[in-house]
């Protein structure tokens, strides 16, 4: 198994995309450790398997990796699950805790042959830092200048060959000449209903909490295509069950599991309550759009960054909203969720 080392200069945290400290700590206690018990985006997982056959193969570092996709698909759970594969070490930063070049030389300094460097929330790194760690990429090299002004010199360094890992929520703020440093890019998609169900059934089983099949299924339906947003429904329902005397000593049973869902308010489409306050927003305060995002995002009083990166990528996904070039549009099955009348459109098409 690999070491873990987990170093964040200036007190960031190792892995961003808006999940919050208890999750976190879910998140790395039901994280698949090999790729073989990684479930869903097969394709992506074929093909890292064969990178790794190769690197160990050929004995070279596995070229370096970028992980796209939204929130709590998996990207941080791949690149863990890559150095227990291959034997090697990881150290984890992320983007933002990345403020000057000088912040790289302690995660530069400790690599090992053919550890890993698992760089978080990718995009939001500054462009000097970005520049500075190119040839580190490319070359395995870096140039470190040395004093100010006239008696500045700069000295080259030779690293250790490594791989860096990306992770990104928004592929599109990754500049062109960093993403063309990758010689994998992955990108994840949210999971089918039967694969989050495999997901939680196995996670019931390491929570030791009884579980019938279809209970698993509901939980799926229930939970945005996501299995971090799985494996927290699930630990609420592993709460509801314990808590209730009645029922703790059985298994959870579909009705349990919908009892406790429905006691969350998250409803039979899996939108919970922050999704239908945005359509909510969207269609009684802009009737129904097009409006553009930071309006919502003011009027919800929440970061735009958090709608575009966490919301809206669901709703879009399953057709409640479209963008257009004028803005965001509720659909009529965002309307039909709310029990709203669509406002008849003024000559017209709605989606124009
Ligand atoms: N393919 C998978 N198979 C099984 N469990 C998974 C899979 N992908 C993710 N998970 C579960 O979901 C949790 C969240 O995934 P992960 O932290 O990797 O998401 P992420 O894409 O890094 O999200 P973020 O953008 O918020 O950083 C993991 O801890 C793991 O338990
Ligand atoms: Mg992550």
């Amino acid at each position: 198994m690999a070491r873990e080392r987990v170093i964040t200069p200036g007190g960031g945290s190792p892995e961003g995309g808006g999940s919050n400290e208890s999750d976190r700590q879910r998140d790395a206690a039901l994280r698949p450790k090999l790729l073989r018990e990684v479930i869903g985006q097969k394709k992506v997982a074929n093909r890292l398997q064969i990178a790794v056959n190769a690197a160990k193969k050929l004995k070279e570092p596995l070229g370096h990796i970028l992980f796209d996709g939204p929130p709590g698909l998996g990207k941080t759970t791949f690149a863990t699950v890559l150095p227990n594969e291959l034997g090697s070490s990881i150290q984890m930063t992320s983007g933002p805790a990345l403020s000057k070049p000088a912040d790289m030389l302690p995660f530069l300094t400790n690599l090992e042959y053919g550890s890993i460097l698992f760089i978080d929330e990718i995009h939001r790194m500054p462009r000097v830092v970005e520049e500075f760690i190119y040839p580190a990429m490319e070359d395995f090299r870096i140039d470190i200048v040395l004093g100010e002004g006239v008696n500045a010199r700069t000295i080259n360094m030779k690293l250790k060959p490594f791989t860096l890992i990306g992770a990104t929520t928004r592929s599109g703020m990754l500049s062109g000449p960093m993403r063309d440093r990758f010689k994998m890019q992955e990108h994840l998609d949210y999971y089918t209903i039967d694969e989050l169900a495999q997901i939680v059934s196995i996670n019931a089983k390491k929570l030791a909490l009884p579980m019938a099949p279809e209970a698993a299924v509901e939980l799926a339906q229930r939970s945005r295509g996501t299995p971090r947003v799985a494996n927290s429904r699930l630990y609420w329902v592993r709460s509801y069950h314990a808590g209730h005397p009645a029922i703790a000593d059985g298994p959870v049973t579909l009705d349990i599991s919908r009892q406790a869902l429905d006691m969350q308010e998250v409803d039979r489409d899996g939108l919970d309550k922050q999704d239908r306050r945005y359509l909510e927003t969207l269609i009684d305060v802009f009737g129904g759009g097009p409006t553009g995002v930071e309006a919502i995002a003011a009027t919800m009083n929440i970061a735009s960054d958090t709608l575009t990166d966490e919301i809206e990528p669901y709703l879009l996904r399953e057709q409640f909203i479209v963008r257009s070039p004028r803005g965001r549009i509720a659909t009529p099955r965002a309307f039909e969720l709310l029990g709203k009348s669509q406002p008849k459109p003024n000559g017209g098409s709605l989606f124009d």
